[in-house]
């Protein structure tokens, strides 16, 4: 499933319609499934539909239409000048001898419901003047209010705050991004029978779907041992930091991996896990954890200054590696990939600032570019932190859509690090384990989902995430 922009919706709109599919049926569809969705979140309320002239009003004037059919009761506000589809959808509502009234005689009317069918995918500039004022109206009227396609005035300031939002044929940039996302309020994607050709635009992003991560999840042979489902070396810790190679570890074994290596520096308090293999060394080099038995090799949780002569230490091995915090410095990235080494870097926002020398500001505003950026720059598989995290490499981008932001604590990062390294120990390429680990790591935060959770007791997650997973009992959230 790709994740589109607007203007690559429009694209899509224009391809289904050069393969012979009528763009008035889309329409159709797409106001009959606006008005179902909001009859089922809001059955017996009164139906207020607010139309703008663009095709987004069409949808609108669509769903009124449906609506009356099925009985219930529907006014409609709609701006003059529609065109083309949107046009005929305006005659075959009034055909039903439903008056349209004008949009600027709109007062709230307390107990309707709302639908915004102002504007969706065609806004190309901030609201303003009366459009604005009429927003600001909306919102500050109390009433529920379902968004067609997208709250009007999005991406911009101002725009509707909506309860429920029904996304046309595909999520876009606002369902998925915070804090766009956080205007929609539910979010139900809605198939409107766009032809298949026109939606698989390979260039667009892919939002990972249960469906497709499901597919990568390694099998459990019948005659696993711990030796061959994945053996992981995590390489951390500092006489000040001794947390987080411990949580690494216990993630790595809850994401499935056999066994568990965590080498640390011997002055350090680390306290692995009772399961995992202790590796105490004195001072980092490649013949101190040449002894571990591993496949892959997560670094740089929690080593403090010591994270450049780590990952060092840890590039003799030769081994697929993720680098992570005090491991993340551009000539450590720059050495593993020359050496060819498979590796994933996942940097939080201020990370990857650092690495590309902007700010962190920067790196949130715009993840795509920069995930994009670093992969490009450092030719190395990127999990760029956020919300939601995206994943990059080689050309190509993944954004993620699981997770929640009572996540954001202490901790969390490492639990991501140790779960990637399994997946890379149980021989996932590193684009796959990336974007494995970082779905199953957001899906057991949404099944902890109460702020105040730890990072440790989302590594106890992970075995229910697992399952769910397995057993495809995964909803996304646009269901
Ligand atoms: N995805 C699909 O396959 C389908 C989507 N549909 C729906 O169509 C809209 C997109 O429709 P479009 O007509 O392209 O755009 P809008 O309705 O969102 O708005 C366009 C009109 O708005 C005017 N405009 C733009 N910015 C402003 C502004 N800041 N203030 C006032 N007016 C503005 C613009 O006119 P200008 O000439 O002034 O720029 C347009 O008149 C999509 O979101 C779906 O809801 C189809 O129904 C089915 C297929
Ligand atoms: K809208």
């Amino acid at each position: 499933m790709r994740l589109f922009t607007a203007e690559a919706m429009r694209l899509a709109d224009q391809k289904a319609t050069q393969i012979g599919y009528p763009s008035l049926l889309l329409m159709d569809t797409a106001g009959r499934k606006v008005a179902r969705a909001l009859l089922q979140a809001y059955p017996n309320r009164r139906v207020v539909v607010l139309c703008g002239k663009g095709n987004n009003g069409g949808d609108g004037l669509a769903a009124a239409r449906w609506m009356r059919v099925w009985g219930c009761e529907v006014e409609v506000y709609a701006a003059e000048g529609q065109q083309g589809d949107a046009k005929a959808m305006r005659q075959a509502l009034e055909s039903h001898k439903l008056t349209i009234r004008p949009l600027t005689d709109w007062q709230p009317t307390p107990g309707t419901v709302l639908l915004d069918a102002l504007f969706g995918t065609g806004l190309n500039r901030p609201l303003q003047g009366f459009y604005a004022d009429l927003v600001g109206k909306i919102n500050q009227s109390g009433l529920s209010v379902v968004a067609a396609d997208l709250p009007s005035g999005l991406p911009y300031v101002p725009h509707v705050e909506a309860d429920l939002t029904v996304a046309l044929a595909a999520l876009k940039l606002e369902h998925v991004f915070y804090p766009h996302r956080a205007a929609c309020g539910k979010i139900l994607l809605a198939e409107i029978g766009m032809p298949p050709e026109a939606l698989a635009d390979e260039s667009l992003p892919e939002l990972l779907t249960p469906q497709a991560l499901h597919a990568l999840l390694p099998p459990r042979p019948g005659n696993a041992h711990k030796g061959n489902v994945g053996r992981v070396l995590v390489v951390g810790g500092y006489p000040s930091y001794t947390g987080a190679p411990a949580l690494s570890a216990i993630a790595a074994y809850r994401a499935g991996a056999g066994l568990v290596t965590v080498a640390y520096p011997q002055e350090a308090a680390v306290v692995p896990p009772l399961e995992a293999v202790r590796l105490p060394v004195a001072g980092w080099s490649h013949a101190a954890l040449k002894p571990a038995k591993a496949e892959a090799v997560a670094v740089g949780m929690g080593a403090g200054p010591s994270g450049k002569e780590a990952a060092k230490a840890v590039l003799e091995l030769g081994l697929p590696t993720l680098l992570d915090a005090d491991a993340l410095h551009s000539e450590t990235v720059e050495e593993f990939a020359g050496a060819g080494i498979p590796t994933v870097i996942t940097p939080h926002p201020g990370e990857a600032a650092r690495l590309l020398q902007s700010s962190a500001q920067e790196v949130a505003q715009a993840p795509l570019e920069a995930a994009r950026t670093l992969a490009e720059r450092f030719a190395v598989t990127v999990v760029l932190k956020g919300g939601p995290t995206v994943i990059a490499e080689n050309g190509r981008l993944a954004v993620n859509t699981t997770g929640n932001p009572a996540m954001a604590t202490g901790g969390m990062g490492d639990v991501l690090s140790g779960v990637i390294g399994a997946f890379l120990a149980a021989g996932l390429a590193p684009w796959d384990a990336a974007r494995l680990g970082v779905y199953l790591h957001g899906l057991a935060g949404d099944l902890l989902a109460r702020v105040g959770m730890l990072a440790h007791e989302l590594a106890d997650a992970l075995p229910q995430a697992r399952k769910q997973l397995a057993q495809g009992q995964v909803r996304p959230y646009w269901h």
